[in-house]
């Protein structure tokens, strides 16, 4: 194939097919050639190519490049082969259904998709139906109506609030398409195929940010225009054989559950509310007793003190995501007896947390967990003993800065894949029924009413979904299902040098 030169004083660039947009014949009429030799050209045509530039910090844009040439012939040639290159994308979507939630973060969901999204959908020919939600709930029970099989995917535009119901709009139609029962806790389920877009407009962001690396609504798009496939490990929530939530980030019971618990009464004031019920959360300072149990995850080649994290292409998943296939042809969709031994720890915590994912964030960055897996099938745990308030801000501080959030006295991880929580009060109400008394001990800790360890119960913060149980049972899905996403990208400046350095397009 002939070479078309680049016009512009633009350096040339090398696109990965992958990473084409779109190609369309560019509109003279709308184009400037007045630069550089095209001026002279008495009747010349061009054709453009939109593609993924990468810029620092995982950000992409949609940058564009125009080429032009006498031969109309050789412009068209060129316009039909690289639209045939992109026929070749099978991962790409061409329809999807798009929820957006036009109250989340700062209520900017509708005017986000209609500015940034929409647009490189429309310059990527992907066909949506929008569906802009009236209520809480109204996405997920739309899920268990529409024909979902007319989509390549699921995009949400909101928080991780919004992410979740999607998610459990998806796992629990297939589910129930497929007679598989939730509120068996040890029922195999059935994963999902359909992908998840996140296009972020939401208060916290941390789904999209830990599995794109930034919460960029025009990353996000691109991501989910060049057919990314980021598979994502699921975790169930059950209670006395009763389903209760699915969870991918942050299931924390203390001080995230009594953040979330507090804010959602300041919904009003958006994302700040969190730094403000954050802040008073901390003064309260409340520890709460309990116990928890927990199979390790024995599977997974990783740690949760592990300096590497998980990037593109993270090869502990790839391993998880073998032993899965070898199961699966082994067992098919029988349970496997799970006889691994159980650990048992009594205590008062200020925060016991489970992270199916980093948890990064821009409030933490590197996140809870900064080397969990996003599709290893286990979770972090992580137990906050009580301590010192100057004890537990030092640990706070580590969340945003580059030091070891693990190396505390008062603080362990463990890398799980089931876990239990019965709290203090449920065992005693459940041990002692009919001694009336201890109920009425209220707020206060027996042992030392001056502490601050909370008889009462917390709550638990499911993806920023409130959680009223004091006794839960999880259980870690390896890659029940898939986003548009590719993880977080390893030397992310670095590839952007190499793409404006290498010579050729095509
Ligand atoms: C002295 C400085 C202390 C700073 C501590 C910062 C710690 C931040 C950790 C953030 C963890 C985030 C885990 C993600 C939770 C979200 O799923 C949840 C809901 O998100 P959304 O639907 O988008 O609103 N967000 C939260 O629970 C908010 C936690 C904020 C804590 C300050
Ligand atoms: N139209 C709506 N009205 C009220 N709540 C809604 C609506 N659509 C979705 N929700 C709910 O709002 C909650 C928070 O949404 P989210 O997009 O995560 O925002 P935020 O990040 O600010 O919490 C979710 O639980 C979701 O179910
Ligand atoms: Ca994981």
């Amino acid at each position: 194939m002939r070479r078309l030169d680049v016009t512009r004083e633009r350096k040339n660039c090398f696109v990965p097919t992958s990473e084409i947009i779109a190609v369309e014949e560019t509109d003279l009429n709308k184009k400037q050639h007045n630069s550089g030799k095209w001026q002279k050209m008495a009747k010349p045509h061009a054709f453009t190519v939109y593609y993924v530039k990468k810029a620092r910090n995982h950000r992409w844009w949609c940058s564009d490049v125009t080429f032009w040439c006498v031969d109309e012939q050789l412009c068209n040639q060129w316009i039909q082969a690289l639209k045939e290159l992109l026929e070749l994308q099978k991962a790409r979507p061409k329809q999807l259904l798009v929820y957006i939630n036009p109250y989340g973060g700062k209520r900017q969901g509708k005017r986000i998709y209609e500015q940034k999204v929409a647009p490189l959908f429309s310059l990527a020919s992907i066909s949506t139906d929008v569906f802009i939600t009236e209520r809480a709930n109204h996405a997920k029970d739309n899920l268990f109506e529409v024909n979902i099989n007319k989509y390549d995917g699921v995009v949400c535009v909101g928080g991780d609030g919004m992410f979740s119901e999607v998610m459990h709009g998806l796992i629990g139609r297939m589910q129930k398409d497929s007679g598989i029962d939730q509120n068996n806790p040890k029922a195999p389920l059935v994963q999902c195929n359909i992908r998840i877009g996140i296009i972020p407009a939401g208060s916290t962001d941390c789904i999209c940010y830990s599995t794109v690396g930034i919460s960029d609504p025009v990353t996000s798009a691109l991501h989910i225009i060049v057919g990314d496939s980021q598979p994502l490990d699921v975790s169930s929530v059950h209670h006395n054989n009763t389903f209760l939530k699915y969870t991918v980030s942050l299931l924390g019971y203390g001080f995230y559950g009594d953040i979330l618990k507090d804010s959602e009464k300041k919904r009003w004031m958006g994302p700040m509310r969190y730094d403000y019920s954050g802040f008073k959360t901390f003064l309260s300072h409340h520890c709460y007793e309990g116990t928890i149990s927990f199979q390790p995850a024995k599977h997974t080649l990783g740690s949760p003190r592990d300096k590497d994290s998980c990037r593109t292409g993270c090869h502990i998943c790839r391993q998880s995501e073998q032993q899965l296939a070898e199961q699966r042809k082994k067992c098919g969709l029988k349970h496997e007896e799970d006889e691994e031994e159980w650990k048992v720890i009594k205590g008062k915590f200020l925060a016991i947390n489970v992270v199916n994912m980093s948890c990064a964030c821009p409030r933490s960055p590197k996140g809870l967990s900064p080397a969990a897996h996003l599709a290893d099938g286990s979770a972090d745990l992580i137990l906050v003993r009580k301590c010192s308030r100057f004890d537990f801000l030092r640990y706070l501080v580590r969340h945003t800065n580059q030091d070891d959030q693990f190396d505390f006295s008062f603080v362990d991880v463990y890398r799980v894949k089931s876990f239990q929580f019965t709290s203090k009060l449920l065992e005693d109400n459940e041990s002692d029924v009919t001694d009336i008394g201890k109920k009425h001990f209220g707020q206060f800790c027996r042992d030392h009413p001056a502490c601050c360890c909370n008889i009462a119960n917390s709550t638990w913060n499911c993806d920023g979904e409130t959680l009223d149980s004091s006794a839960i049972e999880v259980r870690v899905h390896c890659q029940l299902m898939k986003l548009f996403a590719r993880g977080i990208e390893e030397n992310c400046k670095e590839a952007s040098r190499n793409q404006s350095r290498v010579e050729q397009l095509l």
